[in-house]
């Protein structure tokens, strides 16, 4: 099975998991989009959900497909957010944001009793940091926030480039209106002491370790589907 075959069976093992009546956050990204084609097909044969989307694009399709929607300030409260991710590391935190939905994937997340992340096996890692570190910025003051984020690293030890994030020759702008850094720092040993030091930078929106959030992965291999639960 290749990568996208392996997103459908993820987003399938996930479906177990959702019960009739659940208010559910829907992730951002391909295997979040296999989730909603398949969780179409359950509402289209009588089961009643809710979705709050993490994203115009995830909205876009869950409508397209027959998902019923709700807003987060209409439904503030979660049962359960399916949801993708760039890397998983042993602990489930996780480094999400490749499709830019990151802020809107945090806070949905944050309001979700549990969380499970669907992926294929390429997206374990030993520690977060070969996939770029996707940081959404206000773009007031980009070069500034920029510079502090350099800093912040280099107080951690950690370096390397920070790239605005461009779609064509225009910088990408977020569901949110801010642009994101995509950070290659490589390794991140501690990233708890990562997020607190981009948390305290004004220009930072939000950042994309997930840490604490995920109570479960299902991972899909060519070895067969497993289940990994927070510790
Ligand atoms: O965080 C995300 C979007 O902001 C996605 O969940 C992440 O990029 C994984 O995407 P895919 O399922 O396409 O591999």
């Amino acid at each position: 099975m290749n990568a996208s075959e392996l997103k459908v069976e993820a987003a399938r093992a996930a479906l177990a998991h959702v019960g009739d009546g659940m208010r559910l956050g829907i992730g951002t990204g391909s295997t979040a989009e296999a989730f909603v084609r398949l969780l179409a097909e359950k509402v289209a044969g009588g089961l009643t959900v809710i979705g709050v989307p993490t994203s115009e694009r995830t909205a876009a399709l869950c409508l397209e497909v027959g998902v019923p929607l709700s807003t987060l300030d209409d439904t503030p409260e979660l049962d359960l957010t399916i949801d993708g991710a760039d890397e998983i590391d042993p602990d489930l935190s996780l480094i999400k944001g490749g499709g830019g939905a990151l802020l809107r994937e945090k806070i949905v997340a944050a309001a979700s009793h549990r969380m499970i992340v669907i992926a294929d096996a390429s997206k374990i890692v030993d520690t977060l940091g070969r996939f770029p570190l996707p940081i959404e910025v206000n773009k007031f003051g980009l070069r500034a926030t920029e510079l502090a984020i350099a800093a912040a690293a280099e107080n951690l030890g950690l370096s390397g480039p920070v790239a605005l994030r461009m779609t064509g020759a225009a910088p990408f702008v977020t569901d949110g209106g801010h642009f994101i850094l995509d950070a290659s720092f490589g390794r991140i040993p501690d990233t708890r002491a990562l997020s607190n030091a981009l948390h305290a930078i004004p220009g930072v929106v939000e950042h994309g370790l997930f840490i604490g959030l995920a109570s479960a992965a299902i991972v899909a291999g060519s070895d067969g589907i497993k289940t990994v639960h927070a510790r």
